[in-house]
């Protein structure tokens, strides 16, 4: 049985967005759009971002569009807020973006 997730406030979600550029909070999503030189680069994001959501048990929406990838996460046992979960799974976006040519 998993520990009760609490919703980040307002200057907690400000701080840590100040540490991942590119990212923001849209609504209760935090969110990010990636940019590549070609389709099969980003799709190959996703899969690599599925391994890490499988590996976290946290799992973002992910829409692959043509040279294009936007994730947009909150945490449903949170009522659909943002938490140090989506966070956490961001950072981990951030680490393998560079390796995927996303920008
Ligand atoms: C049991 C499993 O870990 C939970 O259902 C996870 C799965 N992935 C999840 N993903 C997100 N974004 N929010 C959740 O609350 C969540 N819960």
């Amino acid at each position: 049985m998993s520990a009760q997730v609490e919703p980040l406030g307002t200057k907690e979600i400000e701080d840590r967005l100040a540490e991942l550029p590119g990212w923001s909070a849209e609504g209760e999503l935090l969110c990010r759009r990636y940019a590549f030189d070609g389709h099969l680069p980003a799709a190959a994001m996703v899969i690599h971002i599925a391994q890490i959501q499988e590996e976290l048990g946290h799992h973002a929406d992910l829409t692959l569009g043509y040279n294009r990838l936007t994730v947009a996460v909150n945490t449903h046992s949170a009522g659909g807020r943002i938490t140090h979960l989506d966070f956490g799974l961001a950072e981990r976006i951030e680490e393998i973006a560079p390796g995927h040519g996303a920008r």
